[in-house]
């Protein structure tokens, strides 16, 4: 196969359960108790059987009602979260926007942020350099580079993030509603970007409430409805489908 034809996202028979009534999702014991094994009482399945291939440059909706597993799906594409059934395999790099403060560290000042980011995602310090300064004007931070990104306004936080991995060369961006919190002309400006984006064939995966952002930049949807692939197919349908199981 082509690379072109070869999936850049395969995912099979995927699964990740999580318990109730605790904070952390292991226990130290746990990761000696093997894969496979039952549920135990107060666990469930955030994600089960899920299986799809994306081809590169494809740009995905993920759409369902909260808590159906959507931010789950999207850690497991990141790498920041590891299944209990199934697997992964990504080909390339993913750049994930899929928390508010995912993958910043509080502590350090945006600048750091900025160079920790970019350097973890593999850019040398010459690009990074080259770059800063766009990615600081993006986000209009200019005022606040040498503050603590703990400190940043939530608008201000996303900004910063957006701008920095949206000049990540990863093949595959991941957006988890964070754009929901940006101010309008700072969302439009997002969504310019993300178009130059898909133009020079990255792919996207893009979790949404909103009907108008999904139709705008996804060809393809995947439904999540208790966990559950409930539909993969053009982002139209899958948006029927939702709205007639789930009428506003
Ligand atoms: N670390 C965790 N420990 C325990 N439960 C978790 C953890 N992370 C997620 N969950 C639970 O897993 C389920 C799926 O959560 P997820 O965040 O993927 O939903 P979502 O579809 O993204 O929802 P929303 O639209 O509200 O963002 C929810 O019931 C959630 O409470």
């Amino acid at each position: 196969m082509s690379d072109a034809l070869t999936p850049i996202i395969s995912v099979r028979d995927l699964g990740v359960h999580f318990r109730r009534n605790r904070g952390s999702r292991r226990s130290f014991k746990d990761l000696f108790a093997g894969r496979g094994r039952r549920t135990r009482p107060g666990e469930f399945w955030a994600l089960r059987n899920v299986s799809f291939d994306v081809a590169p440059g494809e740009a995905i909706g993920v759409v369902g009602r909260n808590g159906q597993g959507k931010s789950t799906l999207l850690k497991l594409v990141a790498g920041v979260l590891l299944p209990d059934e199934g697997t992964v395999h990504v080909r390339g790099g993913v750049a994930p926007l899929i928390e508010l403060t995912g993958g910043f560290v509080g502590d350090l000042t945006v600048r750091d942020n900025i160079m920790l980011t970019a350097g973890l995602h593999g850019l040398s310090k010459q690009v990074i350099t080259a770059k800063f300064d766009e990615i600081v004007s993006f986000a209009g931070a200019g005022q606040v580079i040498d503050t603590p990104y703990k400190h940043l306004s939530s608008g201000m936080k996303v900004r910063v993030a957006f701008s920095v991995v949206s000049q990540l060369d990863e093949p595959v961006l991941l957006v988890d509603e964070v754009l929901a919190v940006g101010d309008k002309a700072f969302r439009a400006k997002c969504y310019r970007r993300i178009d130059e984006l898909l133009a020079e064939g990255r792919t996207l995966f893009l979790v949404s409430h909103n009907e108008r952002d999904l139709r705008r930049f996804c060809k393809r949807g995947l439904y999540l409805d208790g966990g559950k692939l409930a539909f993969d197919g053009p982002i139209t349908e899958v948006l029927e489908r939702y709205n007639t199981d789930h009428p506003a």
